[in-house]
């Protein structure tokens, strides 16, 4: 063990700027380190894998500390300002900008799959209403695979390909349907002259018999959001999407399971809870500074959420992007309200107190996207179900990047015992 974390210290340069390196940039070094570490038959102990590299990867780079995100290279802001959630969900899966030819095929193929079978829509009957829609979008996905035997195997390449457009096609339809169910109205079919969010928004807030514009403030902010949301790297909901594809469960089945991961309320859960939060603040009479004492104080369940990042110890470039247009969209689509007051209010007061600044705690991507979606239409319990169909790409674009990496290995931590030793069993009697 020694040798190989001396090896890893007597990197060119040393010291922990150098570890970092290994760590963030530069692949090789970093795998080779593993490889020595694996080979001494030493188990790290690292509970949440804050230290550990589960796969190498090129689709998405962070540096935490610079607060610096980019898709295959292309900086966020830049997607953020020029792109489209479409060119980005290509992008992450593919590789590359989709040319003009490339994006017509990549979006009539998408346009062709929306429909779902009409045995699948029954499904729905089973939940009860007020039923979270998270459970029931990941079920939704789950069931889906039952419709296509043809998804059952990872390596078929045709038939990942049709599960890739497939789920990008339906997955939105089915968060729809979710909603749907939720407020007693009909499902709508999908019309396919429209674009993917588009789409989704009509499904959504549309009715059977009256015609739905599409309001493009409100399509261009769902857009926006989408691609923000669309990658970052090994997460708790990626990397739950790989450990299950690691055993070669298909494409269908890692996505459902990558959805409930997401569920958490430390993870994609956050957006539904930070609004839960700020209403909580306003519902007694906006005292920021004593929520953020309880927070201090580690009340038990008090935390500020949509604060603090496993990787970023900066400015969330995301957050960046979201708190910069907040004004902008819910001045255009209306709901600028109160909550963004004391949003930023509390901001404002973190991150000049002591306790958020040492431990280099700042917004994350969650903590302005609930009042954009709250504007939109969208009750709090539905926000993590809008995150999914983001990240939907990038879950697709890892599984794929997974099942073609011939370094992976089935997902299997060890694990350090701490039970009793060996004992000898008494019968009950003697107990
Ligand atoms: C899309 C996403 O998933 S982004 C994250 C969304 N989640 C949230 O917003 C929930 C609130 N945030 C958190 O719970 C955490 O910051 C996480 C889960 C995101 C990251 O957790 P970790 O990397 O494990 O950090 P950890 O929990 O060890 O925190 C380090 C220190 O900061 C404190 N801390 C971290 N986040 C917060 C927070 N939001 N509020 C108050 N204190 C916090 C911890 O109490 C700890 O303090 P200590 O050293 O005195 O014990
Ligand atoms: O990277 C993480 O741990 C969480 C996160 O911000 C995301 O999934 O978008």
């Amino acid at each position: 063990m020694s040798d190989a974390t001396t090896a890893a210290l007597r990197l060119p340069g040393g010291g922990e700027h150098e570890l970092k390196v290994v760590q963030a940039v530069e692949g090789a070094p970093g795998i080779e380190l593993g490889k020595l570490l694996a080979s001494t038959g030493y188990i790290t102990y690292d509970p949440g894998f804050v230290n550990t590299g589960a796969a190498s990867s090129a689709i998405t780079y962070i540096d935490g500390d610079a607060g610096i995100l980019r898709y295959r290279g292309y900086p966020i802001e830049q997607l953020a300002q020029h792109s489209n959630f479409i060119e980005v969900s290509y992008l992450l899966i593919y590789g590359e900008l989709p040319t003009t030819e490339q994006l017509e095929q990549f979006t009539s193929k998408i346009n062709r799959h929306t429909l779902l079978h009409e045995d699948l829509k029954r499904f729905f009957d089973g939940f009860p209403r007020d039923a979270h829609p998270m459970p029931v979008l990941s079920s939704a996905v789950s069931a889906l695979s039952t419709f296509y035997q043809d998804s059952l195997n990872p390596f078929d390449e045709p038939n990942v390909e049709l599960s890739t457009i497939r789920l990008l096609a339906k997955v939105p339809t089915l968060a729809a349907y979710a909603y749907k169910k939720s407020i007693g109205q009909p499902f709508l079919y999908p019309d396919n002259s429209l674009g993917l969010v588009e789409n989704f928004l009509r499904l959504t807030f549309g009715l059977p018999a009256e015609p739905y514009d599409v309001d493009p403030d409100v399509a261009k902010a769902l857009d926006l959001l989408f691609i923000l949301h669309a990658d970052h790297e090994q997460n708790c909901s990626t990397s739950t999407v790989r450990l299950v594809g690691s055993s070669e469960a298909n494409l269908f089945a890692s996505i459902s399971a990558g959805i409930m991961a997401l569920f958490g309320p430390l993870h994609g859960g956050a957006n539904s809870a930070v609004l839960d939060m700020l209403e909580g603040i306003q519902a007694d009479g906006g005292d920021v500074a004593s929520f953020v004492n309880r927070v201090k104080n580690k009340e038990k369940g008090v935390r500020l959420m949509g604060f603090g990042h496993r990787v970023y110890k900066n400015y969330d470039p995301r957050a960046k992007i979201i708190k910069q247009t907040a004004d902008e969209i819910l001045g255009k689509i209306g709901g600028g309200d109160q909550l963004l007051d004391i949003a930023k209010k509390l901001e404002e007061t973190a991150l000049s107190d002591d306790y958020f600044v040492e431990r280099k705690l700042y917004p994350n991507v969650d903590f302005y996207t609930g009042l954009i979606y709250r504007a939109l239409g969208f009750p709090t319990q539905y926000f993590t179900v809008l995150f999914a169909l983001g990240r939907l790409p990038g879950w697709i674009a890892h599984w794929r990047e997974m099942i073609n990496d011939p370094a992976t290995k089935i997902g299997r931590p060890r694990q350090i015992y701490t039970g009793e030793k060996e004992r000898d069993y008494k019968p009950v009697s003697e107990r």
